[in-house]
């Protein structure tokens, strides 16, 4: 993997193929605290989910959130969309237009401190089509994104406040990320996963 720091945005690569795109100051200061504000006030969840047949709660706290008929079928549960207040909206759009493509949803995520976290998985699910399409808004707690190819080459982001990473499909294809648990940062972290599903796809 090679990242091409040169420019903005910053560009990863596997071989000839772009995987990733990256705004380490995607967002001023400003708009990042007052962003992390109203995302306190999401309506969040900490849901079991069925593994190998075990039920155990995530180690975090999430909320999904959409356009009509944007529901996300998530470890043996389908979330249906909650609403998506006009600030969120607006940020979907602004991200999109950077992008290059269009979300139409958002996973959020809440890392209460650093216990918390997300183990290794790509974002292919069968509603975001042949394309799947991510792009992660960080706020609070610097925490690194681990990208992770098929040959084991490996690329941290250190994602801090305010930063944009867009994973093209290739990389959820060709490689796997996590959140590792960080067990010194006391801070709390939130992300915001931008998505687009195939509207009614479990209609
Ligand atoms: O919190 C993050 O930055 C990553 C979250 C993630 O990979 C996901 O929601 O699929
Ligand atoms: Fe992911």
């Amino acid at each position: 993997m090679i990242l091409d720091q040169a420019q903005m945005p910053q560009r990863l690569y596997l071989k000839d193929s772009e995987l990733a795109r990256y705004w380490p100051q995607f967002l001023t200061r400003e708009q990042s605290d007052q962003l992390f504000e109203r995302c306190l006030a999401l309506p969040w969840e900490q849901p079991s989910v069925q593994v190998f047949g075990r039920r155990h709660q995530i180690p975090r706290m999430q909320c999904w959130l959409g356009e009509h008929r944007c529901d996300y079928r998530y470890s043996g549960t389908l979330l249906k969309p909650q609403p998506l207040p006009s600030w969120l909206n607006a940020l979907m759009f602004n991200v999109s237009q950077h992008c290059g493509t269009r979300f139409n949803a958002v996973l959020a995520n809440r890392y209460r401190s650093g216990d918390d976290k997300m183990g290794w998985h790509s974002d292919n699910e069968p509603e975001m089509g042949q394309q799947p399409q991510v792009a992660i808004v960080s706020l609070g707690a610097g925490r690194p994104l681990q990208l992770r190819s098929q040959d084991h080459q490996q690329q941290d982001f250190t994602m801090p406040h305010g930063s944009l990473l867009q994973l093209l499909p290739l990389a959820q294809r060709q490689c796997k990320h996590q959140l590792p648990a960080r067990k010194r940062v006391e801070q709390e972290r939130i992300s915001l996963t931008f998505r687009y599903i195939i509207p009614g796809f479990w209609h």
